[in-house]
């Protein structure tokens, strides 16, 4: 599996202000849309461009315009929400395919609850974006839902990755590239990623 931890100097900085107890909804909001810009660019590094001639102020000339594959990018609700802003800062045009699946406090497992999936997955690259991947069961349903429905191009952003998830994921779906801002130490009892965020549904949401 392609797994990419984005060690630029503004994701790792950025990912250090998430982190305080005291950040406010705001400034929580603000920097999990940037930092999804951010992996955006990262993400996008191969896809592909042809030459192509344009009319220029000075007469004709040859320039780079990105080709092929179209995208729907696939917020899991709620969290992945607050990444959407900055993803389609960088892809305007994208399609925007979203699911709805929670994690069950108890047993950790995924229960989805709800989809809206763009038309023609199999012409267009899934971009899946959710700030938590923890024991990627969330992430793994989501994978299973765009391959049933012919998706065969996924990636997925997410701001911090347990090694417990990456390996599920690994397992599941070897396929999918991974993009992180930060891989952390691991889960804790109730299935928190440890340092992580806490609970960036609610922090995003203000729910708690
Ligand atoms: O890798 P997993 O163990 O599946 O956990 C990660 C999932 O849990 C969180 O969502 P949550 O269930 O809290 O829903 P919410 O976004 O509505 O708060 C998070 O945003 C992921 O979707
Ligand atoms: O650490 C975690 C794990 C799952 N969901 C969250 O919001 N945070
Ligand atoms: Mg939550």
């Amino acid at each position: 599996m392609k797994l990419v931890e984005v060690n630029h100097p503004l994701v790792q900085h950025k990912i250090g202000l998430l982190r305080a107890a005291d950040i406010s909804t705001r400034q929580f909001r603000q920097l999990a849309s940037e930092l999804g810009s951010l992996l955006t660019y990262e993400a996008t590094k191969d896809f592909d461009t042809e030459t192509v001639s344009i009319e220029s102020w000075n007469g004709p000339i040859e320039v780079q315009r990105i080709q092929g594959k179209k995208v729907t990018v696939v917020p899991i609700l709620r969290a992945g929400l607050g990444m959407l802003d900055g993803v389609l800062e960088l892809l305007p045009s994208a399609r925007i395919s979203v699911v709805g699946i929670y994690r069950d406090e108890e047993t950790l497992q995924p229960v989805p609850y709800f989809n809206k999936l763009a038309a023609d997955l199999d012409q267009r690259i899934a971009i899946v974006i959710d700030p938590m991947l923890a024991t990627g069961g969330s992430l793994i349903a989501t994978v299973d839902l765009l391959k049933q429905h012919a998706a065969k191009h996924i990636k997925a952003l997410v701001l911090v990755a347990a090694p417990e998830g990456i390996a599920a994921l690994q397992k599941a779906h070897p396929d999918v590239a991974l993009y992180t801002a930060a891989i952390d130490d691991g889960l804790n009892q109730q299935g928190y990623i440890l340092p992580g965020l806490g609970d960036a549904g609610d922090k995003l949401f203000g729910t708690k």
